[in-house]
Parts: C-alpha cells; structure tokens; sequence
C-alpha cells in the first residue's frame, strides 16, 4: 500500500495570531445574528447546472418563507440568466418589505454599473463587491503590490458610491468583502476596509456591511476566531459596521469557525443552507441555526418542516442532502446499536413521566417533532440491536408492550433473523418474527382456539369452556377455577398432557376506539425446567389471556 508523503515541506502550519488577551472564548451566542443566505449566488455558482429562473425563483420563495430576511439573489454581471432573474424579480414586486435582495460583483467598474441596472427599481438593497487581498491572490492572481489591491477596492467603492446617486429611489446598503481575508495579513485587511468605508462614508444608523470570509478555509477555527476578534478590535469606526462571517468548510470546520466568528463580535453570518458552496460548501445556515436552537436561544428561521425545505433544496441545487447532514440527514435522528436504543427508549418512557419541558432524551440532541419529523424512525433494527429496538418498533408498529424478561426470549429470534438476512429488519420482518415465535395470528400446528366461553358458577369460580382445534382435530375442553388462566391450563394438562406451570402474567390494552383490543403475555415453566412464553391478542383480555395459553402451549410441544 502507498503511504502519504511527509507533508512538512509542502505544507506549512498556519500560524497563531498575536491576540493574548483574547476575549471570545469566554462568551456565549446569546442572540440569533443577522442572517444572509448565499444559496442562490454561492451555492448556485458550484453546482453543475447552475439554477434557471424557476428554480431559483422556488429558491426564494423557500428562504422568505423560513424567514432569512437577506438574501444575495445573484451576480447580475454573470449573464443574462443572472441579470434578467434579478431584475425581474426587483420588478415584479415580490420582494417582501422586510427581505432586502443583495447582488456580488467584482470590483469592475463596468460590472458594478450592470449590478446596478439588475436593481433598478428596488425599494432596497445590499451591493456587495469584493476583490482578493491575501498574498497568494496578490502575488499570483494581480500580480500586484497592496497598494494596487488596496485601489482596485478604492476603485469600486467610488464607482458604488456614483451609482447609488444615479438611483436616489432605492434605499442602497453597501457590503465589502476582503476576500480571501482569513489568509490575508490582518492589518492589511483593516487597512483595505478602512479606505473603502472612507469613501463610502458609513454611520451608525447606515452602517457598512464588512464580510470578512474564509475564502478557503485554512486553519483551525479558534484562528478565524482571534481573526474576527483583532478585526473588531482594531477597525476604525467600528460602529459604523456591521461585521459579516463567511466561511467554507475546506477543513470541515465552517460551521464553528463561524459560531466562534460570532462569540468574537461578529453580527451577520452568511451562507448556504445544507451547506452547499464552492467545493466543500458554506457555512451550513440549517446547522448554524438549529444549532442555536438546541442552547434555548431562537434562532429567527424556520425549520419545523424540514423535509419540505430538504425537498425544494434537493431539487433547486441537484444534490441530495447527504443522510448524516446534521439536523436533516435521514438517519440522524436514527439509533441501529443496542445500547443506543435502550438509552433512546427509557428516554422517552422518562419523557412520559416528566413534568417539565426540557428535552433530556439520551443520544438526541434534539426532538424529531420539533422539526417536523416523526418518531418512528429514530430506533431501526439489525444485526447491531437490542432489546430495546424491537421491543420499540413492536410498540410503535403495532402497540404491544412486551415484559422485559419475555424481550430478552424474543431477542434471540430476532438476532437470529437479522444475521441470517445480514440487512436491517423492518416492522413486518418484526412482526412476522414475533407471530411466528410465539404462534400469534397464525395458524398454529397444533393447539388452535375455535370457540370460548366463560360464566360463573353460582359460588362465582370461573367456568371455561370452548372448542380447541388440536392437529385440526375439534376438542371441547372445559375447566373451572378462580383463575382462568390455570382453569385452560389445567384443561390443557389434562386432556393433552401439556406440562406448563404460569410463573407470570401480564396484559394491557392495546389501541383505542373501535380497534381497542387486549395483549396479554404468559410466562411458564415446563416439566423440563424450560421458560416458555406465550401471547395473545384479542378483542378482550379474557380472550387474550386464553389465546396466550395456547401460544405458550404451542411453543411447549413445538420445541
Ligand atoms: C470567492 C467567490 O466566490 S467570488 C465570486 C465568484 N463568482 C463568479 O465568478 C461567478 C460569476 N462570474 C462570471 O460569470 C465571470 O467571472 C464574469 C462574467 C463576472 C467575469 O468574467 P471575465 O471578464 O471573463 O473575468 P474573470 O472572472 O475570468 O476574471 C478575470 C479578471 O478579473 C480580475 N478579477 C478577478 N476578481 C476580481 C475582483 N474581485 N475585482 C477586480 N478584478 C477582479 C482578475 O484579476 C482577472 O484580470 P485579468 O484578466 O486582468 O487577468
Ligand atoms: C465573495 C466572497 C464573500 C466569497 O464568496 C468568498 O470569499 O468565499
């Protein structure tokens, strides 16, 4: 097998940043910051086929509904796709009044000039340019000296500035990105920022949005971190600034960069919802969000129908959600193992007796319903699984309780079934396991109920009597007795010399209204010091209890 080559004089570390007495690190996220997605510029600009208007038009629609309330529509210079959806869009006057639209552009003159014919006619927007500041960009992409990149900023922000004046009727917000920033010398990055804000002169009341990204994520996140927090720090007229995050996920990281990003000072976050983005994606805007929801705090976007958001990205982007995506993967609410589900399981039943809200449930850190999703899938049986995952898919599927000590009996068929198909066992491959095991709703071999009765004797003993099939063969059996169960027993010892003593009795009822039924389960000891267990289901629990006899007579001469 090859080996990986000794990296160290290919690659360098990244370095620390200079920032002792760094603050971030000892705050909390408290609040939702403000949110941009990204979808329909970055997301769109790294798929295969990048969006056509419809498409993106669902899109949109899908973000107002959730609740994102800033949204970059585009790159107006792009193409005439881009261009035309944008303008049509400001035009049809389906922007609501509370979602401002935002357009990225190079620091072009004649591209920022398009960006700003594709708003004509908007109440508001945000026109974002960036240009590269980092030294690889510098010395490979420009080939330019910082000052140089430092005009090409200067540059757009004045051409962004004569524009605005061109449209007096939008309310126009201006965004900056040094792209490249966490790469990028921070003085450098401050210094650019700066010069574009004295051209564009923000306030407090109009403040500039800065966007300081992780163009390519290139170090651990508590780096980004001390990068925000040195920014904040050290930018003139921060107050006229609203700071943004933008990170990618290159080192699978882009979430925390942006959630240590926000404990640093920063305001806005943008990104992708999944995650989706140049190469390995944004900033995951549904895990940033939920992740927010699960520490108390609201989040302001709306993910309680989660698979009708995952539907309509699926769709728009071409990729489908991966199913370990953090929140809306289709297995991340789903335990296969053992321990897992027994935890998850005495979860729940601990849920039914507690009196107060908070969500404890061992190994889910969130509840399922919250976003819209059922619980039926959180505990899935194979080879893997216990107790605990059949005995919730048998209470799930079909309502039965099964005792403890009869899941351990039931536990080896189905360990049994699992290894011999070698895939995951689903309700009915439960089901069908459970009947066949202990004779219930099948046609036994050899002890079958046809009839039953019972009445009282006017001393008030019990009377049974009834026809059994044995071996297809009608037999009437009768008995008397307090309990009735020892009454079919005893019946059953006698005419058929079936050897059980009852050792324990369970049953509850099973379903509600006009399907309200009885489960009762039956624990005996043969002659041969065997634990044989039976069940039945009937219309009511005498029946029950009779039926669970039989099925535990069954097992006794079946084995
Ligand atoms: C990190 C990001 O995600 S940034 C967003 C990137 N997204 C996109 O690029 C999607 C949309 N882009 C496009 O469709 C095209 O790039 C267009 C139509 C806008 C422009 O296309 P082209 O004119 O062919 O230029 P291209 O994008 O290749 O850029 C190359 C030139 O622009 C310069 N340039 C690149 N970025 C910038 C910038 N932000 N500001 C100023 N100049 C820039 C390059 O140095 C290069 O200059 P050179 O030709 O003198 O060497
Ligand atoms: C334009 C900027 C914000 C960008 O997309 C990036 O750096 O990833």
């Amino acid at each position: 097998m090859s080996m990986l080559r000794d990296p160290s004089a290919k690659y360098r570390p990244f370095g620390q940043i200079n920032l002792p007495d760094r603050q971030w690190p000892s705050r909390l996220i408290e609040r939702a910051p403000r949110w941009l997605s990204t979808d329909l510029r970055d997301g769109n600009q790294s798929i295969i086929d990048p969006m056509d208007a419809v498409k993106k038009r669902r899109f949109f629609d899908l973000l107002v509904e959730i609740g994102v309330k800033e949204i970059e529509v585009g790159f107006p210079s792009a193409g005439a796709t881009e261009f035309d959806f944008i303008s049509g869009l400001v035009r049809s006057g389906d922007i609501p009044d509370d979602v401002t639209v935002q357009v990225l552009t190079q620091s072009r003159e004649d591209l920022i000039r398009t960006s700003f014919a594709s708003l004509e006619g908007a109440r508001a927007a945000i026109v974002h340019l960036y240009n590269a500041v980092s030294p690889a960009w510098r010395d490979i992409v420009f080939r330019m000296s910082k000052d140089e990149v430092k005009a090409i900023a200067i540059a757009g922000a004045k051409v962004m500035r004569d524009e605005a004046a061109r449209y007096p009727d939008t309310d126009w917000h201006f965004q900056y990105s040094p792209e490249t920033f966490s790469t990028a010398e921070l003085d450098f990055s401050i210094e650019v920022c700066a010069a574009v804000m004295e051209v564009l002169a923000p306030t407090p009341d109009h403040p500039i949005i800065l966007n300081l990204p992780a163009t390519v994520e290139a170090a651990t996140p508590n780096i980004y971190a001390d990068q925000i927090e040195y920014f904040c720090r050290h930018l003139p007229n921060r107050e006229s600034a609203v700071i943004s995050l933008h990170t990618h996920n290159d080192r699978g990281t882009g979430v925390a960069a942006a959630e240590l990003g926000l404990m640093a000072g920063a305001d806005r976050v943008e990104g992708c919802l999944f995650g989706n983005g140049e190469r390995t994606g944004n900033c995951c805007l549904v895990t940033m969000a939920l992740n927010l929801y699960t520490q108390g705090v609201d989040p302001g976007l709306d993910f309680s129908d989660i698979d009708r958001v995952i539907e309509t990205v699926e769709y728009c982007n071409d990729i489908p959600v991966h199913q370990r995506h953090p929140y809306g993967g289709e297995l991340v609410y789903t335990a296969f193992s053992g321990s897992h589900q027994d935890a998850i399981k005495k979860g729940f039943e601990a849920r039914e007796t507690q009196n107060d809200e908070q969500w404890r449930v061992p190994y889910l850190p969130i509840d399922p319903a919250d976003l819209g999703r059922s619980y039926e899938a959180v505990i899935r049986v194979n080879s893997q699984s216990g107790k605990g995952g059949f005995a919730w898919v048998l209470e799930k599927d079909q309502g039965l309780k099964l005792p403890k000590k009869m899941q351990a009996d039931f536990s080896r068929h189905v360990q049994a079934l699992a290894d011999e198909l070698g895939r995951e066992l689903n309700a009915a491959d439960i089901w069908d396991a459970f009947r066949r095991a202990y004779h219930v709703k099948t046609h036994p071999k050899h002890f079958q109920l046809v009839r039953y009765e019972e009445s009282r004797a006017s001393d008030g003993t019990r009377i049974f009597a009834g026809t059994i099939a044995v071996d297809g063969v009608e037999q009437s059996v009768s008995g008397r007795g307090n309990g009735l169960i020892s009454s079919v027993m005893g019946t059953l010892r006698e005419a058929f010399g079936v050897d059980l003593e009852v050792s324990d009795y369970s049953e509850h009822a099973l379903g509600q209204g006009t399907d309200a039924r009885a489960a009762a389960y039956l624990e005996c000891r043969s002659g041969d010091g065997r634990t044989i267990w039976g069940c039945g289901i009937d219309e009511d629990v005498a029946t029950a209890s009779v039926r669970a006899v039989l099925s535990a007579a069954n097992s006794a001469v079946a084995s």
